[in-house]
């Protein structure tokens, strides 16, 4: 059983993801990881993420760099969110991906293009979202653990961006899938979007 969960960042689909993987017993894919990986490593190369060479050269990145704490910062984001419009980044990630999901058993990914490009035969689709006011919130309660110069105002600033280069670009944009279930964790727990998430997918597949 394959599981797409797509959606705009910081909307939950991470953590409903985990969870679903948990519930079904299946492995999980973050694949917001890899361009993550992608656009740290061409800055750390001195490079730039908007230039499709500079990006496409860092593609082959070391399979360690996938476990750097670095990778989960709003900075990181903003530049997978740069290398992920070139379309070579993303037909260079695309086979992993793909291997990840078709693998026995199935998987769950989670992502921006997961129900649309990588999976479009997935058993199951969700789309996960929330206002872009809750999902600063949130980033901003996280951001509150490790530093107390975080930025209300900035963080949605910066979501507001991201769901605009995600959305608006050419190549694999951000979208629902015309079978995907809506998920919206604006005004759910976490433990509400979870059970919801699981009865979606037992609705879509008979699978318990
Ligand atoms: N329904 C919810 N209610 C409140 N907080 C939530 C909810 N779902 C997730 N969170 C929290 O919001 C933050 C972002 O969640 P998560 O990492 O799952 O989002 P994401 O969409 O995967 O983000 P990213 O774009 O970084 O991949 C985390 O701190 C998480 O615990
Ligand atoms: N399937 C995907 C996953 C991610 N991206 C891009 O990476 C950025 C970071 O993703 P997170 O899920 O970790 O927030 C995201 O803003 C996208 O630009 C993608 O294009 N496709």
């Amino acid at each position: 059983m394959i599981i797409a969960v797509d959606g705009p960042a910081a909307s939950g689909k991470g953590t409903v993801a985990r969870a679903l993987a948990e519930h079904f017993g299946l492995p999980w894919l973050d694949t917001g990881l890899l361009y993550r990986a992608v656009g740290i490593s061409v800055v750390r190369a001195d490079r730039d993420p908007r230039k499709p060479e500079d990006a496409l050269a860092a593609c082959d990145f070391p399979e360690a760099l996938l476990d750097d704490p670095e990778l989960r910062s709003e900075a990181a984001g903003k530049y997978a969110s740069f290398v992920s419009a070139h379309p070579a980044v993303r037909e260079a990630l695309v086979d992993r991906q793909r291997v990840f999901a078709n693998q026995p058993g199935g998987a769950v990914l989670d992502g921006r293009d997961i129900g649309t490009v990588i999976a479009p035969d997935a058993d199951a689709k969700l789309f996960v979202t929330a206002s872009a006011e809750a999902r600063a919130d949130r980033r901003y309660k996280d951001e509150l653990r490790s530093s107390a110069d975080a930025d209300l105002a900035a963080i949605l600033a910066d979501i507001e961006d991201r769901d605009r280069r995600d959305s608006e670009r050419a190549n694999a944009p951000l979208k629902r899938a015309d079978d995907a279930d809506l998920l919206d964790t604006t005004n759910l727990t976490i433990s509400a979007a979870v059970q919801r998430a699981i009865a979606l997918v037992e609705a879509r597949t008979g699978k318990r």
